[in-house]
């Protein structure tokens, strides 16, 4: 109709606003768009294809987006944008999902009087804020003693880990007690960020402080309410960081730290970072505005504080350094090209055997040389410089993952608490769905883990959805929603993807290239989510819920097998320090549960015990009694899932809405990606297959008074009042 005012698809602002010219005629609409941008006619087929409608004015700016009369994505993305440039709110609620654009300026909203503030606080009363679904996540497990969790998604960038570090906050403030313990254990709660952060966070091109693995922390609360203790559990650690970074981005801090501090250690032989090669490949040695040496004591502190002695923490930092002459280990190639040596005066590896108190023989000549071991007989057989690089690199990511695993038993050990919780808050700060130019294995785990996420959210606002009409009563007819179901069968049933990965890493032969042609096999033509690219043999395509990511397949094996030698491992489980022997070896302590392993030192945190080899797989008669790490990853999604499903979820998205990193600058087209990639977009689409509007009868009655008689209106009967305006103007 001529007049109305609508949204039209722009290749650069996704939506513009635009008004219609002219009445729909045919299968045309004519209108003219805003921001002398000119006419224009658009070809409409059927009724569906309709331009959206604007929301009034009036509407613009409101702090939950599923309030909004029309409801589709411009609305959403209009509003979120106004919200962000106009009024400087990060944070708007879309149903039971808080949105929080990152503003990347510090902003003056987290002091303790806004902790105060939001304390005790309804949330449909205040301002959207992570605070507000803390105290929500609070207030309900005071309430109805039932466990919590607060789920924060968002991709590189976006916010999760500083929106995760304010609900601790949180938590530890109004769920801190009077005594001197409690107090202890708040404290020592969030001692566990700057720790985490040193060990596991590293300079990416996307963030200068990325967290490279995934964490779920679980506060534990007493019967009256306040901490008691806390346990974390981590996921999918990016090891490949220790051995190379790309152009631009660093290692792990902890690296830089140590060797900013490098005049205090002068045992560990430690320099400028550009003198080692596993931290100088990034060309990146700062990060901007971060002094490595002051977080560095941070890093010290912290550890204090949990209880890691200055001895355990001069192993630790023993060990890392020892990590950093590993990767300045030099091979010398044979002039066949098929073997290699180290030199004996190769002054890294000297330096490697005594930090970790090794047998430098044994280890040089077990970096150049592989046992292989049949049923008859054990066989040497020499390594090529490039396979000597290869498992130099492989242990030092195993020796940094052991660590990192043993500094996160050691947190747990601090947190854990002998009560048993009355009831707990879990936060998950879990990376958000992504797709690079080149997706690898890491992508598609990641990838799997969101599918997971993301079922669980639907699942979970489709109940919240029905449970409301059933609650007030009203006829409904069930709405269709994505089910993405399918596409996680494709992933993790039998003879799935990571099922026929499996298989293929027990063949003797097993290769990527062999996997792939299975996969087509079986699942091209059949699964809906699966697909070939048109033009590679070596890639395939998942259609996942966010969109279709293409994986090369090169490199699944070796990542999913993620093998160390043997002979590497029994080196170090002979170290003359009882600290580094005990890192190495295999005991059976589960996972990640924070409980004191019998060692002496040894926290266990359970990667699961290390997949060692001896030769190739099977060729080496030692028996493969490890599970692979998409195996490990599929059992750890499991237990997190029904951990989250026995919880009252609460949800944060976070979105990153430029790529320069600037102050409160929004870009439609990386927003509109994310919402559809983290499901603000689904649930918009379950509101409007429902009853889009949400009004209270006060809200109502306030919007459409005006559409009233006096005679009409009963102010002590509000409801009475809104249901004549329909009765005069709907029925
Ligand atoms: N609420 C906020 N206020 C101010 N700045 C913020 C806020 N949230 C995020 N930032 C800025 O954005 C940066 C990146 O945030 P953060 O590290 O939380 O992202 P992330 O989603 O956890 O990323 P990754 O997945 O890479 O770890 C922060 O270092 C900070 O500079």
């Amino acid at each position: 109709m001529a007049g109305a005012r609508v949204w039209v698809r722009d290749s650069e602002e996704v939506w513009v606003g635009a008004e219609v010219v002219q009445d729909y005629k045919g299968n045309e609409v004519k209108v003219l768009l805003e921001g002398d941008r000119g006419e224009k006619t658009i070809v409409v087929k059927s009724d569906t294809e309709l331009p959206p409608l604007r929301n009034p004015d009036i509407l613009v700016g409101r702090d939950d987006l599923t309030s909004l009369s029309n409801l589709h994505e411009p609305a959403v993305l209009y509003n979120l944008k106004y919200r962000f440039l106009q009024e400087g709110n990060i944070y708007t609620y879309c149903g039971i999902v808080l949105v929080a654009i990152n503003p990347y300026k510090e902003l003056d909203i987290y002091g303790n009087e806004f902790i105060q503030f939001y304390s005790g606080c309804n949330r449909n009363r205040i301002d959207p804020h992570v605070y507000a679904i803390a105290e929500e996540a609070y207030s309900s497990m005071c309430k109805f003693e039932h466990n919590q969790s607060i789920i924060v998604t968002g991709e590189s960038g976006a916010g999760k880990t500083v929106s995760a570090k304010y609900a601790m906050r949180y938590f530890a403030t109004v769920g801190a007690g009077p005594g001197e313990s409690d107090t202890q254990m708040e404290k020592k709660v969030l001692a566990s960020n700057p720790i985490m952060e040193a060990i596991g966070n590293a300079k990416t091109i996307r963030n200068d402080n990325s967290s490279r693995f995934g964490k779920y922390i679980e506060i534990g609360f007493s019967k009256k309410n306040l901490i008691i203790g806390a346990n974390m559990r981590t996921y999918l650690l990016e090891k490949s960081r220790v051995v190379f970074q790309a152009a631009q981005e660093r290692n792990y801090h902890i690296f830089y730290q140590l060797c900013a501090a490098a005049s205090e250690y002068k045992e560990f032989m430690l320099s400028n970072p550009d003198d080692f090669y596993y931290t100088s490949q990034g060309e990146s040695p700062f990060v901007g505005g971060v002094d490595d040496a002051d977080e560095f004591d941070e890093t010290r502190k912290a550890l204090q504080l949990i209880g890691v002695t200055e001895s355990q923490q001069l192993m630790v930092f023993r060990i890392l350094a020892a990590i950093l002459h590993f990767g300045n280990v030099d091979f010398l190639e044979a002039d066949n090209q098929e073997s290699c040596k180290v030199s004996p005066d190769d002054i890294s590896l000297s330096v490697v055997a005594s930090l970790l108190g090794i047998d430098g023989e044994q280890m040089q000549r077990w970096l150049c040389n592989r046992k292989i071991v049949t049923v008859n007989e054990t066989m040497i057989k020499p390594l090529t410089e490039s396979q000597s690089i290869q498992a130099r690199d492989a242990l030092a990511k195993h020796i940094y993952a052991q660590t990192f695993d043993w500094i996160v038993g050691k947190i747990n050990v601090a947190l854990h608490t002998e009560a048993t919780p009355h009831n707990f808050i879990g936060v998950l700060d879990i990376y958000g769905f992504e797709m690079f130019e080149t997706n690898s294995f890491e992508q598609f785990c990641i990838n799997y883990a969101n599918e997971k996420l993301q079922q669980q959210f639907t699942q979970h606002v489709f109940k919240l959805e029905q449970d409301q009409y059933v609650e007030e009563g009203i006829v409904w007819s069930f709405i269709d929603f994505y089910d993405n179901q399918p596409c996680i069968a494709l992933i993790e049933e039998k003879l799935g993807i990571l099922d026929l990965l499996d298989e293929e890493c027990k063949m003797p032969n097993g290769n990527d290239a062999n996997w792939c042609q299975k996969l087509y096999a079986k699942h091209l033509e059949k699964s809906k989510h699966f697909a070939k690219p048109r033009m590679s043999r070596s890639a395939f395509v998942i259609h996942h819920f966010a969109d279709d990511v293409q994986y090369e397949t090169g490199g699944f094996l070796e990542k999913n097998r993620d093998m160390v030698i043997e002979d590497h491992l029994n080196i170090l489980r002979a170290s003359q320090f009882e600290f580094v022997a005990a890192l190495f070896r295999e005991d059976e302590t589960p996972a990640r549960t924070g409980k004191q392993s019998k060692n002496y030192n040894k926290p266990r945190t359970g990667r699961g015990s290390v997949r060692s080899m001896t030769g190739p797989p099977l060729q080496g008669a030692k028996k493969q009694h490890t599970q692979t790490v998409g195996s490990q990853f599929r059992s750890s999604l499991t237990r997190l899932m029904q951990t989250l499903n026995a919880t009252i979820p609460h949800y944060i998205r976070c979105i990153k809405p430029n790529d320069e990193k600037a102050p409160f600058v929004f870009e439609p087209k990386r927003a509109v990606e994310q919402l559809r990639a983290c499901g603000v977009l689904e649930t918009i689409r379950i509101s409007s297959a429902g009853y889009p509007s949400r009004w209270s009868y006060p809200e109502f009655f306030v919007r459409y008074r005006a559409l009233l008689k006096p005679a009409d209106i009963d102010k002590k009967n509000i409801r009475c009042s809104c249901e004549n305006v329909l009765q005069n103007y709907i029925s």
